[in-house]
């Protein structure tokens, strides 16, 4: 039976008077791949920040395997849009933060660059990349020390289109070899079907639907056409339409 990883309870968050979550209550079980969708401005990034332990909320908790957030959430990583590698170290000591001599940091680093494609790549530097090698490269990064929760903030966004079914497919192979749990905030409806087991539409500030994805991987477009229009249904008119 599945474990309740986090646990989000009444939470909500205002930056001055503005109520940007609202009453967001949910649980994520330990495993699940899950997308937030929606409008932008609804709340999603601030959201996945909250449970990265970047910002606290205003009132309610969260709390992941029994211990409420409080500070930075050190069992969790995020990637974001921008890969915010640094640009004067290597690929290699990007993923290692120079430490090369601590010899299980380094073999991690080696393995987690092949599981990226990216044997080549070690001593290279960022600036040389492409877009796409620098976010496999950052996703390498964050899952050094093997984090219980991968918090992914729109991180395919700036990605071309088959650049970015390429990395869907290794985030669902490392997803999947791995089995943390995976919280992935996205613009793209059919990327959120695509992928996840659990999808929550933000909407107004609010969860404001919820579904299960249990197809089969790999997902074909017609297999995930359905609850992709239903979700946009409910992100533009806020019901489903009959
Ligand atoms: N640090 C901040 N100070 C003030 N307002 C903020 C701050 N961060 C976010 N907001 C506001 O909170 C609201 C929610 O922003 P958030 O980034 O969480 O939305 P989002 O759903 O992730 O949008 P997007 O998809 O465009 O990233 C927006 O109105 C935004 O302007």
């Amino acid at each position: 039976m599945a474990n309740t990883l986090l646990t989000i309870q009444n939470v909500n968050k205002y930056y001055g008077d503005a109520h940007v979550l609202r009453d967001i209550d949910l649980d994520i079980q330990s495993g699940e791949f899950v997308a937030l969708v929606g409008q932008s401005g609804g709340g999603k990034s601030t959201l996945l920040r909250l449970i990265a332990g970047l910002e606290e909320t205003s009132t309610g908790e969260i709390a992941q395997d029994g211990h409420t957030i409080d500070g930075l959430n050190v069992n969790s990583r995020v990637m974001f849009q921008d890969d915010r590698l640094l640009p004067w170290m290597s690929v290699q000591d990007n993923l290692t933060f120079g430490h090369t001599s601590d010899k299980a940091r380094l073999a991690e680093a080696q393995k987690l660059l092949h599981e990226v494609e990216l044997d080549d790549f070690a001593n290279a530097y960022p600036d040389s990349l492409s877009g796409g090698q620098r976010q496999r490269v950052a996703l390498a990064r964050a899952l050094m020390a093997n984090p219980q929760l991968l918090l992914l903030d729109e991180p395919l966004g700036a990605l071309d289109a088959l650049t970015r079914r390429k990395m869907q497919e290794l985030i669902l192979k490392l997803w999947q070899e791995r089995q943390m749990t995976t919280i992935l905030v996205t613009h793209d409806v059919n990327e959120a079907v695509r992928m996840a087991t659990k999808i929550y539409v933000v909407r107004d500030h609010e969860i404001a639907w919820s579904g299960t994805n249990n197809v089969a991987y790999p997902r074909a477009d017609e297999a995930i056409a359905p609850m992709a229009g239903e979700i946009m249904d409910v992100i533009l008119d806020g019901h489903v339409d009959q």
